[in-house]
């Protein structure tokens, strides 16, 4: 396949020809017929999305590998590790194998986390293709995996020995503000009160558990990555402990101001912060302290999400919407291209060690989305592919893919998908 006159996140106009599912040639012209012609487009490297929770197996009517992994294609994600809080959890080797199993139904690539519990088996989980292990649950959220700080540490101690990066969700429950619980009188959990959701799941738990993390990863010498850092204080306690961190896209355009309007489906962990730790996030994403925007994308059904404050599951999709959002940025000036592509593509490669993608370099994986830059348009629930049809991102502007390519193969183009040719990217 030959690509002409695309040009690349750094400016750069250039063909692109792919064989055997690898960038080829890139080149400011190459011989032979054109099969796209991307002239006043703009091609990326695929997204690498190191977070999302595709519910397979266990909790198929929220998503499947199916439903997901189209909604990351029409995303330009080409690559997703998933999360191990499904049913069974993915803590041991049979847990694993049963997600593997699942997880071939992916139409992009995919890696495979392995979760922590009391009862986790770490010598059938380090047995096997494992992508890091994580999300670590340092309070409970969706699955109620929160683990105790005496097998956090063994956890990071057995990781560190294998060679694996540690991923971990910082929040510690003993911070958390009981005080907003009791502050719903009568306890209705009024969808009106979302608010109480973020004064309940305190800012300050989140900078202690960063700090906890990294005091433990540094004495078993670990490669910790803090998942969905969510204040400024978190983002720069991960960075002075030497850890990398990934924010969503939730915590960089939403915030406690917009709880009013989303009611319950704006309920996440971490919760959502005040507009200036919001702003003071998006600063530490453009100024590169955060190495990498991942989406947690955690689908509920509406019905689900419609239930009280206090009972409503936690967690947004946000799969599909991460590159629009973030390319509509760029659109307006306020990221540059290059910066987006080090969030979502180069970055994530490096820190998980995926030497064959993120960038758009000969000899890599041809893992490419070409977009029009100029075409923005409003994101609506209903036209997006993840089985939950709606998105906390309703009626904001994204710039989505055209085309989105996974070695080389056609896995979406323009409203349709291709086939389904994931695999594992740690075979
Ligand atoms: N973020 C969430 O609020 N929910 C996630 C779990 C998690 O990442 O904590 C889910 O699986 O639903
Ligand atoms: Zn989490
Ligand atoms: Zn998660």
């Amino acid at each position: 396949m030959l690509i002409a006159n695309a040009t690349l996140p750094d400016g750069r106009e250039r063909d692109v020809r792919i064989a055997d599912g690898e960038i080829d040639a890139v080149e400011p012209s190459l011989s032979g017929e054109p099969d796209v012609d991307a002239a006043g487009k703009r091609l990326f490297p695929g997204a690498i999305d190191v977070h999302v929770h595709f519910r397979q197996p266990g909790y198929s009517h929220k998503e499947t590998w199916e439903t997901g992994s189209r909604s990351a294609a029409a995303g330009g994600v080409t690559t997703v590790v998933d999360q191990p809080n499904t049913d069974p959890a993915t803590v041991d080797g049979a847990g694993f194998d049963e997600k593997a199993d699942l997880a071939a139904a992916s139409y992009v690539d995919y890696g495979i986390n392995g979760g922590v519990t009391e009862s986790w088996n770490p010598d059938e989980l380090f047995d096997r293709p494992l992508f890091a292990l994580g999300e670590v649950f340092l309070a409970d959220s969706t699955g109620d995996m929160g683990i105790d700080a005496d097998l956090f540490g063994d956890a990071v101690a057995r990781a560190a020995e294998n060679d694996v990066t540690v991923t971990v969700h910082a929040e510690d429950a003993d911070l958390f503000d009981q005080s907003a619980r009791d502050a719903d009188a009568g306890g209705e959990g009024e969808a009106a009160n979302a608010d109480l959701w973020s004064a309940f799941r305190a800012a300050e738990a989140e900078e202690a558990a960063v700090e906890r993390a990294v005091e433990v990863g540094g004495d078993s010498d670990a490669d910790v990555h803090i998942a969905h850092t969510s204040t400024p204080e978190g983002i720069d306690a991960a960075s002075a402990g030497g850890a990398t961190c990934e924010v969503t896209p939730h915590h960089l355009f939403l915030s406690r101001e917009d709880l009013g309007e989303l009611g319950t489906y704006g309920r996440m962990n971490p919760p959502l912060r005040s507009a200036e730790r919001r702003e003071a996030v998006y600063e530490r994403v453009a100024d590169g302290t955060v190495d990498v925007i991942a989406t947690d994308h955690a689908p509920h059904t509406r019905e689900e999400k419609e239930a009280g404050l206090w009972d409503a599951p936690s967690g947004v999709p946000g799969v599909e919407t991460m590159l629009p959002l973030l390319l509509e940025e760029a659109r307006q000036e306020n990221l540059s291209y290059e910066r987006v592509r080090d969030l979502i593509a180069a970055n994530p490669a490096d820190i998980f060690d995926l030497p064959s993608k993120g960038q758009i370099e000969e000899g890599r994986d041809a893992d490419l989305v070409l977009f029009d830059p100029e075409s923005s348009q409003k994101i609506r629930g209903e036209d997006l592919n993840s089985k939950c049809e709606w998105t906390p991102f309703e009626g904001r502007r994204g710039v989505f893919p055209e085309l989105t390519l996974v070695r080389g193969e056609i896995v979406y183009r323009n409203g349709n998908f291709g086939t389904a040719v994931g695999r594992n990217v740690r075979r």
